[in-house]
């Protein structure tokens, strides 16, 4: 396997050289030069496979440079630190299911791939030799995720630019109160679509880039989007077992990079096993947008009781429009680089198209909060507000003829405030955020500029 850019312009990588790359050398974002598919056969090889063994059979139809023994090692070591023995359960309540991704060490979605990638960066830099930089923007939980994944890791600094103010308390605290030498905690003054847009134009400078070896965990880098299509397949073959071949999936969104794994999963497993993603947002809805109408224009972020998916450009989005033009390089980035002068892309063109992909809901504050309280006295399950959105966009557009899985994607005792007014008292803290609080915390105030960043991380970066 073999990987290229959205844009075209760099020659195709194996593996191990697309995780170090992180953003294509282009500008754009890497994908493998063909998406795997398997049949029924293989699923039926497959339904009775433990989630690490499964994480093995997938990710081994996309990697071809890592021998097997060491493929093994790095997914057994990743999933040893979740908390559940099936690492992703699913669980019934009413008319949902619910896929539980927050039993990592930091309680959300993240864990899932940067628990391995952690381990990625590791294995190649024990192989190759040398020193990484790790430079991410976060609205909360990958930094936290991304600093769990590689703290006190010999060889590798990372450097976590999040909104200052605008992630939940207990989401800045998981990542400052992270002491270790390697963990420089970066608040700027501006929202996570500025963070974002830094990184990139930090990533964009060649020359920066190599002098301080820079390595990306935010869902630009093909591993995390990789290790999420594992827990869509997962899902899928225990809603098989119990009889459904077809089923939809409604995904909390924000960056694009968690549904655009679900898109591959579509793309690999046979037409219809994955009938629809239901893509649901905040009321920062560009992507609702988009596949309602095809009017992918940015508007102002709006800080809202979900605060990882206050974003207004989705930089998965670019993986999406790749097969949406064809595999055409160049009309994408004509594309990009259009909506980075004017904020607007038409794509009106293409509705029928995302139709057989996707459907769409923006979700109110108000119906998030009411969706936990309802959620909680009907069932007596306490969903966080990012769950609680895709929650609410499964139950007003599911197929009452198809089962719908409904990721929840954080615990909820990250969101206390939140939490507490939708059912009028704080959700219990579970040990591992229980005295975070009390500890030290480190963190720099920056303002949003690219130069400042910089010259930060020149500072404190290895070289
Ligand atoms: C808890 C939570 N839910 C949903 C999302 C949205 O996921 P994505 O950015 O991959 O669309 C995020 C942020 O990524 C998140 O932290
Ligand atoms: N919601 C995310 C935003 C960054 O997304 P990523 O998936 O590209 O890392 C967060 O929690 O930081």
């Amino acid at each position: 396997m073999r990987y290229i850019s959205t844009r075209g312009g760099i020659e195709p990588l194996q593996f191990q050289d697309a995780v170090m790359m992180g953003l294509a050398r282009d500008g754009g974002l890497l994908l493998p030069q063909t998406l795997p598919t398997v049949d029924t056969e293989v699923l039926d090889r497959w339904q009775h496979l433990p989630y690490q063994y499964l994480a093995r059979e997938i990710l081994s139809l996309f990697i071809d440079d890592i021998p097997q023994a060491d493929l093994e090692d790095l997914i057994e070591r990743a999933y040893a630190s979740f908390a559940h023995p099936q690492v992703t359960p699913v669980t019934k309540r009413g008319d949902v299911y619910i896929l539980e991704l927050f039993h990592g060490p930091t309680l959300a979605f993240k864990d899932v791939a940067l628990q391995l990638l952690g381990n990625l960066f590791e294995y190649v830099l024990a192989r190759t030799g040398g020193f990484m930089n790790i430079l991410g923007a976060t609205s909360g939980d990958t930094g936290s995720a991304a600093i769990a994944g590689v703290r006190g890791k010999n060889k590798i600094n990372i450097f976590i630019l999040h909104p200052h103010g605008r992630t939940s308390p207990i989401q800045a605290l998981q990542m400052t109160t992270v002491l270790d030498p390697n963990v420089f905690n970066i608040a700027v003054r501006g929202t996570f679509d500025d963070a974002q847009s830094i990184v990139k134009a930090i990533f964009n400078d060649l020359d920066f880039r190599d002098r301080y070896r820079l390595g990306a965990v935010n869902s630009i880098n093909w591993a995390r989007v990789l290790a999420q299509v594992v827990y869509y397949v997962y899902a899928y073959l225990k809603l098989r077992k119990l009889g459904s071949g077809s089923v939809d999936f409604s995904v909390p969104t924000g960056n694009f990079g968690d549904i655009f794994a679900g898109y591959v999963a579509k793309t690999l497993l046979p037409a219809g096993c994955i009938h629809t993603l239901i893509l649901a947002t905040n009321a920062n809805d560009i992507l609702a947008r988009f596949v309602s109408q095809g009017d992918y224009s940015r508007g102002q972020v709006q800080a809202t009781s979900s605060p990882s998916m206050d974003i207004q450009i989705a930089s998965n989005f670019e993986r999406y429009l790749y097969y949406l033009r064809g595999e055409d390089g160049a009309a994408v980035k004509a594309d990009m680089e259009g909506f980075a002068a004017t904020g607007k892309l038409d794509l009106s063109a293409f509705t029928a198209r995302v139709a057989q992909d996707f459907r769409s809901r923006a979700v109110s504050e108000e119906e998030t909060i009411a969706t936990i309280g309802a959620f909680h006295r009907e069932h007596g399950y306490l969903l966080d507000p990012h769950t609680a959105v895709g929650v609410k966009a499964a139950l007003d557009l599911r197929e009452p003829s198809r089962p719908v899985v409904c990721l929840a994607t954080a615990h909820p005792a990250k969101f206390g405030e939140a939490v507490t007014r939708a059912i009028g008292s704080e959700p219990p803290l579970p040990l591992a955020l229980a005295d975070l609080a009390n500890r030290e915390s480190r963190c720099v105030v920056l303002d949003a500029e690219v130069e400042t960043v910089k010259e930060f991380v020149a500072r404190n970066g290895l070289q």
